[in-house]
């Protein structure tokens, strides 16, 4: 299985070091527009093998598209990320207009991949694809939903001071700072309603601190995050080459669910190897159903900034 990283940076680097030394893909091709700079990143990378012991092919290539041919994955990863003090939303006059050539210049090579989005503004970034190539919408996937959840894992997981791999719970909504919609009355420790050891202070603290989990990274890095991030992109392409139907938030193109229309948005979906081979349409309470709506709204209007490049 062949999977193309385009951008090699921080966090498509990441990505492609955890799909290797995870054994998701027996094949991975970093590509960049910075002059031998995906060259060094697989390299280096591929210079763990012995050490780590995997035996994924990594090769990185400048700008070379044919080279990615074939790809059954591509994760979108280029463009620029925020500075301390920036919100997501402020990458998009840069992002979009990378998003769209790179995606253009994916297709062309391989034109049956499923495209994984990272760039932000995320779920703006995923529409923009999706609207300017056409394809079918099972074959653009947002990933936002599955770091933003693993935050909120790791919250909850500081506030009971219990391994976070004991709990579980879920972010939908928009991939921003104030989009989010950590799930806290769903989340649960080993099944355990998470209510009946922290305080509804405490859930506040811990759902407010997921919302802004970003933005305290980029304010500690100077730059955004990329180890988590890369990591849960790698969870994401894992669940689709090893057809693993894993339940995972993701950005996706809504056609009426969850009362939201012609959006990308996070929604719990299946993935599989089709790429979101279903949409979940859990109970929201009125609280929850009006947070998502609300987020709808922010995250439509975003979109509108795209009109200029959808012409
Ligand atoms: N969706 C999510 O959850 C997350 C999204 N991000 C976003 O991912 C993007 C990348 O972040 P980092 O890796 O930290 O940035 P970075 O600056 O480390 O890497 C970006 C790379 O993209 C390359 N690039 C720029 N234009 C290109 C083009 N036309 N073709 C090929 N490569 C090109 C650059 O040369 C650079 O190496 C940012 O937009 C960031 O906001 C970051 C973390 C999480
Ligand atoms: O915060 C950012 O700008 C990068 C990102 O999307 C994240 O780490 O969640």
């Amino acid at each position: 299985m062949k999977v193309t990283i385009v951008g090699a940076g921080n966090v498509g680097a990441t990505c492609a070091d955890v799909i290797s030394y995870r054994g998701i893909a027996s094949e991975v091709v970093l590509l960049d527009i910075k002059e031998g700079f995906a060259e060094g990143k697989a390299l280096d990378i591929m210079q763990c093998a012995t050490n780590t012991g995997f035996n994924t092919h990594v090769s990185g290539v400048t700008n070379d598209y044919s080279k990615t041919a074939g790809s059954d994955v591509v994760v979108i990863t280029s463009g620029i990320p925020r500075k301390p003090g920036m919100t997501r939303e402020e990458l998009i006059g840069i992002n979009a207009g990378i998003v769209k050539t790179v995606t253009e210049n994916v297709l062309k090579y391989s034109p049956d991949t499923i495209i994984v989005m990272v760039s932000n503004p995320m779920d703006t970034m995923t529409y923009l694809a999706l609207k300017s190539t056409g394809l079918p919408k099972n074959r653009i996937i947002g990933m936002g939903g599955a770091l933003d959840s693993s935050r909120f894992r790791t919250y909850l997981s500081l506030a009971l001071d219990k391994p976070a791999n004991d709990i579980s719970a879920m972010v939908i909504g928009g991939h921003g700072d104030t989009t989010m919609i950590p799930l806290t009355r769903l989340a649960s420790y080993n099944g355990i309603p998470v209510t009946e050891f922290l305080s509804e202070e405490v859930l506040q603290k811990v759902a407010a601190d997921t919302m802004v989990g970003g933005a305290t990274l980029t304010g500690l890095l100077g730059t955004s995050a990329w180890y988590a991030p890369g990591a849960s992109v790698a969870f994401l392409v894992d669940s689709i080459l090893n057809d693993q139907k894993k339940m995972i938030a993701c950005s996706v193109y809504v056609d009426g669910e969850y009362g939201q229309k012609d959006i990308c948005i996070g929604v719990p979906c299946i993935i599989g190897k089709n790429g979101v081979e279903q949409i979940l349409e859990i109970h929201l309470n009125e609280e929850e159903k009006a947070l998502f709506a609300k987020s709808a709204d922010a995250v439509r209007g975003m979109n509108d900034a795209l009109k200029s490049i959808l012409v």
